[in-house]
């Protein structure tokens, strides 16, 4: 059983797992359940992935019964951020993501909507948007209320131990961009230099946000985006900035990586 606590409404739900197993099943019963909420409600799903352990600990998804019982074929998947590196290169979030748990569930080859790895980073974020504003116009993805945004039923994002997300990483521009749905940035602080990323405000535009983050190494940071003033000296935490508007946030936490919230200690 998860420990569950609310701290904030900027800040989300919490669910702290006792350790990897029940967190991994948590996370499969998760998004197997805001899929079913989309597949009924619109008729497709749309959800967009990160890299990292992320992948990994959304195994469960490709054995019973969410191999069954999810609506595979109505699901289109998109990268919150990807390493600019050709399909096939072990640096690529799509081939994780393939090789991983894509490989195994019977989505639709035509709904992995992948970058171009043939051109520039810039090139390669500027198509993306533009795939992602046809999947706008016809519906396949929603459309934002509040803002020129796309509305993603689900990003599920990982958190360095720096605090970033996706690739928009401390102190970088990538933060400050609210013009473009999808950036780039070539000097990316944790390598492959080259990536595109989701801007804040699409983040923020999702029905549905999850981050998952485990391990003892990011309690430190964790405490600071959750509980703390989100950074150290003037860097102020990308975890920290992710505040959707009208969407749900939930963390998915290990209960090494929750050590030292006194939210955990106090639930
Ligand atoms: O392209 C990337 O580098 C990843 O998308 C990255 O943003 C990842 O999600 C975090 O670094 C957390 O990764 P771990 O969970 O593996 O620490």
């Amino acid at each position: 059983m998860a420990l569950s606590g609310v701290v904030g409404k900027d800040r989300g739900e919490l669910r702290i797992h006792e350790n990897l197993e029940e967190l991994t099943t948590d996370l499969a019963d998760y998004i197997a359940k805001i899929s079913e909420t989309f597949v009924k409600e619109r008729g497709a799903f749309s959800v967009a992935l990160s890299g990292g352990s992320l992948i990994y600990l959304m195994r469960k998804l490709c054995v019973a019964p969410f191999n069954r019982t999810v609506d595979w074929a109505k699901w289109h998947v998109f990268w919150a951020d990807e390493r600019v590196v050709a399909k096939n290169h072990s640096d690529s979030n799509y081939k994780l993501a393939k090789d991983v748990f894509l490989s195994k569930v019977p989505v639709l080859p035509s709904h992995l909507h992948s970058i171009n790895d043939a051109v520039s980073a810039e090139e390669a974020a500027s198509e993306y948007e533009f795939v992602i504003r046809q999947l706008v116009k016809t519906r396949v993805v929603s459309v934002s209320e509040f803002c020129d945004c796309p509305k993603f039923d689900l990003i599920l994002l990982g958190m360095g131990p720096d605090g970033h997300v996706a690739s928009l990483f401390p102190d970088h521009r990538v933060l400050n961009v609210t013009d473009e749905w999808v950036t780039f940035i070539t000097d990316s602080p944790k390598p492959p230099p080259e990536r595109i990323t989701f801007t804040l405000p699409v983040i923020n535009s999702a029905s549905n946000v999850v981050v998952v983050v485990t391990g003892e190494a990011k309690a430190g940071t964790l405490h600071s985006v959750i509980e703390g003033s989100g950074g150290t000296g003037s860097s102020l935490q990308p975890a920290r900035m992710v505040q959707p508007v009208t969407g749900k946030l939930v963390w998915f936490l290990d209960k090494e990586a929750a050590s030292k919230l006194d939210n955990a200690k106090h639930s």
